[in-house]
């Protein structure tokens, strides 16, 4: 049987991430080996040649599974009948700047994607928002599609929870695989929380295994929140390959769901669950299954992660504000 081709929308595809993301998603690391791609590729004018270059490269590696390549710069184009939309394209913050200094220079990319989203994209829409800061460019995406529901607006944060699966592995002495119910809570930024509380390492409890609240408060969690300011360091521009790794993984885990025994980290809107207002684009403990999320209820939040979820949280009340200041919302 010949399915149809699921279209995938990748905003931003002349750019960095969109040069390591593209490959992937052709040979069907994004959704699975046997479906169908037809890919959407918004650029802005002036890089509209560089994403051409591009789609050459895709046609040479003759992938099976790409039916076909348009390039636009058109929003309403690139999200006509979008199942899946990857919203990349923005800019990156440099050396010095935190992810939130970019509201500002982005947040307007992100108010007409949202519509176009919301007047031409297939009924069953799915958005992962990329461009940073991730969380509140989401926001701004959902506002302006009313009649698109909500939960279908979702913030990467899944990088930071592979970052911080394979710091507690290293601490651990063991495998990623080993690692279960971690959880990254609150915002894709330096204010994040990456919870090891209820997590396992081997069927153990990670905290109880780690035993160590110094190497925790003063070492895993700032390397994880503060991992894309090293990267911009070391590199000089900021983590690409890593990034699409991530956004593969947050669409394939929605779309294919999460191993028994285990969750992964979204962000997305809030329910009002574990005190984050209704509505913030937050990091939660999710499961997936069927092409839709459930956030896991009833964990323990204890002393130790209890302000530092506030702390992310109210940073990005303060986002919304900020938005709401600048017309976006
Ligand atoms: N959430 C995360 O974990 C995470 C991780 C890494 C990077 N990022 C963010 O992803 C974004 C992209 O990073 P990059 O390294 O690929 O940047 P880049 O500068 O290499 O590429 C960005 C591309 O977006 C394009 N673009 C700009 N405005 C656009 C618009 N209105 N419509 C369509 N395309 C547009 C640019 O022309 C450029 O080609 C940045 O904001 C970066 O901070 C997020
Ligand atoms: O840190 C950045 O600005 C890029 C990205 O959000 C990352 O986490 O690597």
């Amino acid at each position: 049987m010949t399915r149809t081709p699921v279209n995938v929308t990748v905003t931003g595809a002349a750019g960095q991430i969109g040069y390591a993301l593209l490959f992937r998603i052709a040979s069907g690391q994004l959704l699975g080996a046997d479906v169908p791609v037809r890919l959407r590729l918004l650029e802005i004018t002036p890089a509209l040649k560089a994403a051409e270059g591009t789609a050459m490269e895709l046609d040479d590696c003759a992938f099976p599974l790409l039916q076909g390549i348009d390039i636009t710069d058109d929003p309403n184009v690139a999200f006509d009948g979008t199942n899946v939309g990857l919203l990349v394209g923005a800019r990156p913050r440099t050396k010095g700047m935190e992810r939130g200094d970019l509201l500002e220079a982005n947040g307007g990319i992100f108010k007409p994607q949202g519509k176009a989203v919301n007047d031409h994209a297939a009924d069953d829409v799915k958005i992962l928002v990329v461009g940073n800061p991730a969380n509140t460019n989401a926001l701004i995406a959902r506002a302006a599609a009313p009649d698109v529901p909500a939960e279908r607006f979702t913030a990467m944060t899944r990088l930071d929870h592979n970052r911080a699966l394979t710091q507690l592995a290293k601490k651990t002495g063991s495998q990623v695989s080993d690692i279960k119910k971690l959880t990254i809570w609150g915002n894709h930024s330096a204010t994040q929380y990456p919870d090891i509380f209820n997590a396992e390492v081997a069927g153990k409890n990670a905290a109880e295994t780690v035993n160590d609240e110094k190497w925790l408060a003063e070492e895993f969690i700032p390397t994880v929140a503060k991992r894309g300011a090293a990267i911009i360091e070391a590199r000089g521009a900021s983590s690409a390959a890593s990034a699409a790794n991530a956004a593969v993984d947050h669409v394939h885990t929605w779309v294919n769901g999460t191993p028994a025994g285990d969750w992964t980290s979204m962000g997305i809107p809030s329910d009002g669950s574990y005190g984050v207002p209704e509505g913030l684009i937050s990091s939660f403990p999710v499961t997936c299954d069927g092409g839709t999320y459930k956030i896991v209820q009833g964990l323990e939040i204890n002393e130790f992660s209890r302000p530092r979820i506030d702390a992310s949280v109210q940073e990005l009340s303060e986002e919304r504000e900020a938005v709401r200041g600048l017309g976006l919302l």
